[in-house]
């Protein structure tokens, strides 16, 4: 049994880092049943879109997916608006995903 996500550590990535396989994909997919894989430029990211009730609380949840990003050395695309923050995992070095993005993933949840 992998222990869960959030209690990993990401590992530093590189160009020729595994991308995760089809298999690998589902069974950590299943893991963070509120995010979403999607196809950018041909690259696979992984999604959700986090609900607030103003801007403010959305701009302090988007600084600690900020904090987070650092911690871990390894970074999202954030998008922040009015009650409203997209984060987006993927690895830049690899065009991909990586085990690395689910951990970051299951991390930001634990933010809230
Ligand atoms: C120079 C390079 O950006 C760094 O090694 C780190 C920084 N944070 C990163 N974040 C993400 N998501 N992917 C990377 O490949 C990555 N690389």
């Amino acid at each position: 049994m992998t222990s869960q996500l959030s209690t990993q550590q990401c590992e530093a990535c590189h160009v020729d880092a595994p991308k995760v396989s089809d298999e690998e994909l589902q069974e950590l997919m299943s893991q963070l049943p509120d995010w979403v894989p999607e196809v950018r430029d041909g690259v696979m990211m992984l999604e959700r879109v986090y609900k607030f009730k103003n801007f403010k609380q959305a701009w302090a949840f988007s600084n600690q997916v900020a904090e987070l990003a650092e911690a871990e050395f390894h970074h999202p695309a954030i998008t922040l608006e009015w009650g409203k923050v997209t984060v987006t995992w993927w690895t830049h070095a690899i065009r991909g995903l990586h085990k690395n993005d689910f951990i970051c993933a299951a991390k930001t949840d634990k933010l809230l």
